[in-house]
């Protein structure tokens, strides 16, 4: 079985190195070409799917829609999923990365970016920044919006999802695409691989390169690539 996950184009916002999170920058020019060549690539690669997964925010959902474009699969379900959203980066959001190393230390914001366990600032429960005034959260139990998260938070609401509603479509023989964020993806990458929890915060994802699990009948990765060229 084989299961391909990519995460969105270039954003606005990671093209002017600010922290992002639920905040919804739409992909920039570049971005768009690197979904587009996703889709060229795995049309290349001959990979078809038959449901695609992805989140409630933008930059994602185009991405998707470009892939499926380009590979002519627009027909195929789609479910979105605000538990695919990338992890909630609390009061960094809209702080540019360097000036906030500036004021708190590289170390500071290394810990906040990569760590499993380090919580960033949260957001004030009156914050203009928070989800829960906007119209897509609205119908979510209210208290399962975050204020920020870590990765531990983001993996205990990816992994759910991928459990209940997407494992067992890849068991039932579909063939499933994810298109999702660099912290979505990683916490779904310490899942899959059984990751310590110093183990993942080395890992990186790349937008827009297609990452290809493959996987035996209990769901365990025996194979992974990225599709490069
Ligand atoms: O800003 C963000 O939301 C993420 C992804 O762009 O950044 P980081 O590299 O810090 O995980």
């Amino acid at each position: 079985m084989k299961l391909t996950i990519v995460r969105h184009g270039q954003s606005v916002f990671n093209q002017s190195n600010i922290f992002t999170g639920w905040e919804d920058a739409g992909l920039t020019e570049k971005g768009i070409e690197e979904a587009k060549e996703a889709g060229r690539k795995l049309q290349k690669y001959g990979l078809k799917f038959d449901i695609a997964f992805t989140s409630v925010l933008t930059r994602a959902m185009k991405t998707l829609y470009y892939i499926l474009e380009e590979t002519n699969q627009l027909w195929i379900p789609v479910e979105k999923s605000w538990r695919l959203n990338e992890r909630h980066y609390g009061a960094l959001q809209r702080l540019n990365k360097a000036e906030t190393a500036e004021k708190y230390g590289e170390e500071q914001v290394h810990q906040w970016r990569r760590s499993y366990d380090v919580l960033p600032p949260l957001l004030e429960e009156d914050d203009e920044r928070q989800a829960k005034k906007e119209r897509r959260y609205q119908l979510l139990d209210q208290k399962a919006i975050p204020s920020g998260e870590n990765l531990k938070m983001t993996l205990e609401r990816v992994t759910p999802y991928w459990m209940d509603t997407i494992a067992p479509q890849i068991k039932q023989g579909k063939y499933v695409i994810i298109a999702a964020h660099g912290n979505s993806i990683r916490a779904l990458v310490k899942h899959l691989e059984n990751l310590s929890d110093e183990d993942i915060v080395n890992v990186e994802i790349p937008t827009g390169i297609p990452l290809i699990y493959e996987l035996d009948d209990k769901l365990k990765p025996t194979n992974k690539y990225f599709l490069e060229n």
